[in-house]
């Protein structure tokens, strides 16, 4: 008795199996986001190619398995390839200049008030999204208290190299290109600037160093609202900003502040992460929200943006810090750990997807009277 022969596997078949599949910071599967670039059916054999707009290579672990045996599922299937990519666009508003000629994005880590946590989440933020293999750097721009160099353990008294008297090489630090002005001050030079020194020496750092190519350069914000943060936001071409508060009301008023801010200036708002948003007692596990429940969330849907991760005040993250050591390196699977990776995940994608806050937001007129 002769066999039938196999029905031809059909593309819709493909990428039906591919959908089942869903993203969870894309929140589709990846067929729906675009992210299928070839499929090639030879007899019984399928090979797909697919590139996601945000650092994934964490996929090519258990997904790839996944949508493999996805697509060795299809009848007349013997042999199925997957092969997983990223790619991140530049979403730059204008040309920023020779130094920042190859960076693709910049993105404004800020707080409307003092600390809160925001160079504690702009340096695990860093880490995160090069953990998931992109090419990042962190500005501490955060002048009056430069912090970062601590935090990255980096060894006091270092000084980035120079090359031609021009340009500052940044300093490395678990995986991330860096640079602060506590790199280049001692400890007797006083920090007692006015806003236009200030915004000048930012000017300079920024525009001086030698950042090369990056997906993105994270600018950890002096904190506030002010002139200094308005000139930044104007001068350089700035992708996406990031509020950090915390659930206080004090702290979300002036959040709001920030959202403010960069909506007049045009930048989209790509999220929010609420720091300390519960206190888990290290003896039982407890979980208290003593500084209120909820408040970033009802902010962030006010302003159209979301909350991209939400932290607890958890005595381990300010130990790392304080070692030099950020959470997301000293254990990057750890719980803590993960929080950060999967907020860093959900900032590259609103960032890809153009920030919430740019589709939904109203025109807002600024007039000089
Ligand atoms: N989630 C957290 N749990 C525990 N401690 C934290 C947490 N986030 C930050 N801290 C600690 O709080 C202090 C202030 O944090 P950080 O310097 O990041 O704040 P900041 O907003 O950048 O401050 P500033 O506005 O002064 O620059 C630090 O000692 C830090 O280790």
């Amino acid at each position: 008795m002769s066999q039938l022969p196999q029905a031809q596997i059909e593309q819709t078949q493909v990428e039906q199996a591919l959908a089942s599949y869903i993203d969870p910071y894309l929140e589709m599967d990846l067929v729906s986001a675009g992210a299928l670039q070839a499929v090639t059916i030879d007899g019984g054999k399928i090979s797909v190619t697919l590139e996601l707009d945000y650092p994934s290579e964490f996929l090519n672990g258990g997904v790839a398995q996944l949508l493999t045996t996805a697509l060795e599922n299809i009848a007349g299937c013997d042999e199925a390839n997957v092969t997983l990519g990223w790619h991140v666009d530049a979403h730059k508003s204008h040309d920023g200049g020779e130094s920042l000629a190859a960076v693709k994005n910049i993105v404004a880590i800020s707080s409307g008030k003092g600390g809160v946590g925001k160079s504690t989440t702009a340096v695990n933020l860093a880490v995160a999204l090069a953990k998931d293999g992109a090419n990042v750097g962190l500005l501490d721009a955060d002048i009056y208290g430069p912090s970062q160099g601590i935090m990255l353990g980096v060894a006091a008294g270092t000084r980035p190299e120079t090359i031609d008297n021009k340009w500052f090489v940044p300093v490395e630090a678990h995986g991330i290109k860096t640079m602060s002005m506590a790199y280049l001050v001692t400890e007797q030079t006083p920090m007692v600037w006015r806003g236009p020194m200030v915004a000048g020496a930012l000017t300079q750092i920024l525009t001086q160093t030698q950042w090369g190519e990056l997906d993105y350069l994270l600018i950890d914000m002096p904190p506030g609202t002010g002139d200094i943060q308005l000139t930044l936001s104007q001068k350089y071409p700035v992708s996406g900003s990031v509020i950090v508060t915390t659930p206080q009301d004090v702290a979300l008023a002036d959040a709001k502040k920030g959202v403010e801010m960069f909506r007049k200036v045009g930048i989209p708002v790509l999220g929010m992460i609420e720091n300390m948003s519960m206190h888990i007692c290290s003896n039982c596990g407890h979980a208290e929200p003593i500084f209120g429940a909820h408040g970033a969330d009802r902010l962030a849907e006010t302003y159209h943006t979301k909350v991209l991760g939400s932290l607890p005040l958890a005595t381990y993250i300010r130990e790392q810090s304080d070692a030099g050591v950020p959470v997301v390196a000293a254990d990057d699977s750890s719980e803590v750990a993960m929080m950060y990776r999967h907020a860093a995940r959900r900032l590259a994608v609103a960032l890809a997807r153009g920030g919430e806050a740019a589709e939904t937001m109203p025109e807002i007129e600024v007039s000089d009277d």
